[in-house]
């Protein structure tokens, strides 16, 4: 088989930028442009907006271009790295993450994946993803990941450069302590409680009809939970999207879906000179940006206005049962110190809506495909949710008493992580170290190469995990220590005393649910949380199974995996 050839240019929507459509969902690894959120969207509206992203510039254009350039560059120059050679169907019908396996399994754990002069480097080694996202991190930044999500998230921790980000996350990682944790809890319990309501009267409609059982999209009702509960626990907003659909959420779907189609494209279409204005799609984004962007600013203002300085330890040790607002807004306006201008906030909150959202609903999803499979795990879970809770709901404290539920939501993430790559690029030269199966002495990778660390890969790895395909919760109590591959640690709980969930120093990065390093997800344990009360509170009250075979579930991937049709299901109350 030869390399990838890039295809000439088609005539569809696409061609005015130069992109045949069959590579469209290339950078995002997607199979299909469709998502759970195109109906949402679809029946939007349109305001007359301003500009609500940076302007830009010819300092911008010019380091765009010199990104790329440097980039074309690099493909030849990655020296003796094995090369993935694919056919173009490889990439068609299926995410590519999947292929990036199968090329994992056949050319080792550090290769290169290249499409004519452009390559990347993609690793599916926990010694190379250490040095990279840990020992080295600030020697790569989030190259075309901050081009897509600069112009939705502004400065906000993802795409931040590194000034930047350094100050912010020393300011919002401390919002996450842990009486704000136990605070969340009652969110979350709240919110899945009006989920569960919302069913069960569902359920009593179909009991007048003669049934005992409803059928329901649960992916699609797992995102308005997910959405009310990053809401309330980040801005203290109440979006009610369980039972209610309002213009701001559906700007907030709007925008999310214009984030995802970003993710599945090559080339930057939305830099295009007056796209904004005028195509009809991008005016549309701007239009709910706006919406979102007004919807904060006014609780920015509101916030500030009731601004009660405090300095952080007093924040973190306020008494929570007394507090109306226990958000993370009002933390961040309320430190002493912090001080940053509103425009900033408002990234921050952006960043944090769309980084905790769709994850956290992916996790619920995939949770229950995978449960509603396993119908004796299920029943153990359930057994455990009775002995532990009974009828009661959760709190904070019995969340340490679910321990198979959290280890659900562990190898829920093993499976189907979110997102299945993350995306660095190389600032400088670098060496990286020999991985456990690849070159002994490792590679030099050059300035602006372009670097996919395949959490996908790694999760499923048969040299890291027994039956790494299977659902097998368990696993995480006897996880074998790898401790014949040299320069990687094995499995060691001992190594992160306290820690409630797996995590990625437990494993020395051969799983990686929430990255690592530097920038690791600041809303891990809230995301854990979450979906860990979520999970348990509908396993309480309801069996569940798949509408149809698993296999008609299709996947799609943007920036998480989602189901392309919905998660569709039969809920039934328990006896
Ligand atoms: C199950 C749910 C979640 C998953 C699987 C997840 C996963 C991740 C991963 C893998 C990263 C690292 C990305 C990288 O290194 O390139 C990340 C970063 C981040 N996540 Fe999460 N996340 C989840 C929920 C949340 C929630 C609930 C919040 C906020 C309330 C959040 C906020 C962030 C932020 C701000 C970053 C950037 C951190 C930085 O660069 O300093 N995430 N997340």
């Amino acid at each position: 088989m030869s390399l990838l050839q890039l295809p000439a240019a088609s005539t569809s929507s696409s061609a005015f930028l130069g992109v045949d459509p069959r590579w469209r969902n290339f950078f995002g690894f997607a199979s299909s442009g469709a998502s759970l959120y195109h109906d949402a969207s679809a029946r939007g509206f349109r305001v007359r907006c301003q500009s609500t992203s940076p302007p830009r510039t010819k300092r911008n254009i010019l380091d765009n271009a010199s990104n790329l350039l440097t980039n074309l560059l690099s493909g030849g120059n990655l020296g003796s790295m094995p090369t993935a050679e694919g056919a173009v169907s490889d990439l068609f019908g299926r995410p590519l993450f999947f292929s990036l396996y199968d090329w994992f399994i056949e050319h080792g754990s550090v290769y290169k994946l290249a499409f004519g002069p452009k390559a990347f480097v993609v690793v599916s080694d926990p010694i190379v993803a250490r040095y990279i996202l840990r020992e080295n991190a600030f020697s790569y930044d989030k190259g075309v990941l901050a081009d897509i999500l600069e112009p939705i998230m502004g400065k906000g921790l993802i795409p931040a450069d590194l000034d930047t980000w350094k100050q912010r996350r020393r300011v919002i990682a401390p919002g996450f302590h842990t009486l704000y944790l136990e605070a969340m809890t009652s969110v979350f319990t709240k919110c899945s409680a009006r989920t569960i309501t919302k069913f069960e009267n569902l359920i009593e409609v179909a009991k007048a009809r003669g049934d005992e059982t409803i059928e329901l999209d649960l992916e699609g009702e797992f995102s308005s939970l997910a959405l009310d509960i990053i809401g309330l626990g980040v801005f203290n907003y109440e979006f009610g999207s369980i039972t209610k659909e309002s213009p701001v959420i559906k700007a907030v779907y709007g925008t999310l879906f214009e984030a995802e189609h970003r993710s599945t494209f090559y080339i930057p279409y939305w830099k295009v000179p007056l796209a904004r204005w005028v195509v009809p799609r991008q005016r549309k984004f701007h239009a709910d940006l706006k919406i979102i962007n007004d919807c904060l600013d006014g609780l920015i203002s509101n916030a500030k206005e009731t601004r009660q300085e405090a300095d952080v330890e007093k924040l973190q040790q306020r008494d929570y049962s007394n507090l109306k607002d226990a958000s993370l807004l009002r933390f961040l306006v309320d430190m002493r110190g912090a001080d940053v201008d509103d425009r900033q906030l408002r990234d921050d909150l952006m960043t944090m809506l769309i980084a905790g959202h769709e994850t956290t609903a992916a996790v619920l999803t995939w949770a229950i495909f995978l449960l509603a499979q396993n119908q004796s795990k299920l029943k153990k879970a359930q057994e455990e949710i009775d002995s532990v809770l009974g009828q009661e709901l959760p709190n904070f404290e019995s969340i340490k008493e679910l321990q198979y539920i959290r280890l659900i939501v562990a190898e829920t993430l093993r499976l189907y992580p979110q997102p299945p790559l993350l995306i660095r690029r190389a600032l400088q030269e670098d060496r990286l170290p020999g991985g456990y199966r690849g070159d002994e002495d490792g590679f030099t990778i050059p300035a602006g190469t372009d670097v996919f660390l395949s959490v996908y890969n790694l999760h499923r790895s048969p040299y890291f995990w027994d039956n790494p395909d299977d659902f097998e919760p368990e696993r995480f109590l006897t996880l074998r220590n790898n401790d014949n591959i040299d320069g990687w640690s094995g499995f060691d709980p001992s190594r992160s005393p306290g820690a409630l969930y797996p995590n990625e120093i437990v494993a020395d990065f051969a799983f990686l649910p929430f990255g690592g390093g530097p920038r690791k997800c600041v809303g891990d344990q809230f995301a854990l949380m979450e979906s860990t009360i979520a999970l348990a509170m509908l396993l309480q009250k309801f069996n569940v199974e798949l509408k149809g075979s698993p296999d008609s579930v299709e996947l799609v991937t943007g920036a998480t995996i989602h189901t392309k049709h919905g998660l569709w299901c039969k809920l039934r109350r328990r006896a």
